[in-house]
């Protein structure tokens, strides 16, 4: 496994950007987020067993958005000024609109999400995501579907993490534990669903 830094190539249909917002708004976004938002903890059903997921979620979303979208818990929030302006910055800036937004709240390294793909069929083929983070930095893994090679990515406060083309539909990702980590992390996942 090899450690990315900056000038290593990502696979393609991963673009990372270091810093789209400074430290200090990256940080004080996190704090207000973790107090405003309605945070969950949905649980999921592996191989019988109800399990919470490990980190906090919130699904927030335009009314009209289809809700049969699986990865989402059923609480569906509506748009805090902040990310609605995010939102708009985002959409003018890559020229996509972003009917939802995925946040997830890892609160220490204990915290996690395991591998997958964003491939639902409500997203589309070679879905564009925009995903920002926000406190501490967090190791990413993207895992080759076909040839499993890994590699690792730092996710640091501020930065933004593009995925599109064949990011979803041949390739993982997965954000380990790191039980040093002993702070925060929000992350945004800016989507389309259902167009
Ligand atoms: O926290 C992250 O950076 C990954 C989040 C993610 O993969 C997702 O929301 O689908
Ligand atoms: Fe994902």
């Amino acid at each position: 496994m090899t450690l990315q830094n900056p000038e290593q190539l990502l696979p393609n249909g991963f673009d990372y950007i270091e810093q789209v917002m400074s430290h200090s708004k990256a940080m004080s976004l996190y704090t207000y987020l973790t107090e405003i938002l309605n945070w969950q903890q949905p649980e999921v059903n592996i191989f019988g067993k109800h399990h919470k997921i490990p980190r906090l979620q919130c699904f927030i979303a335009d009314k009209q958005v289809n809700y049969s979208y699986s990865n989402h818990p059923l609480v569906v929030e509506s748009w805090p000024e902040p990310l609605k302006a995010m939102r708009r910055r985002l959409q003018v800036h890559y020229g996509y609109s972003f009917n939802a937004l995925l946040v997830n709240w890892y609160r220490n390294g204990h915290d996690s999400m395991g591998w997958h793909s964003d491939d639902e069929k409500e997203l589309g083929c070679q879905p564009f995501i925009v995903s920002i983070s926000l406190g501490a930095s967090r190791k990413f893994t993207i895992r080759n579907s076909h040839s499993k090679q890994t590699q690792n990515l730092m996710l640091d406060n501020g930065s933004c993490l593009l995925m599109h083309g064949q990011s979803q539909s041949h390739y993982q990702h997965a954000l380990p534990k790191q039980m040093k980590v002993n702070s925060g992390r929000i992350n945004l996942t800016f989507r389309t669903v259902g167009q």
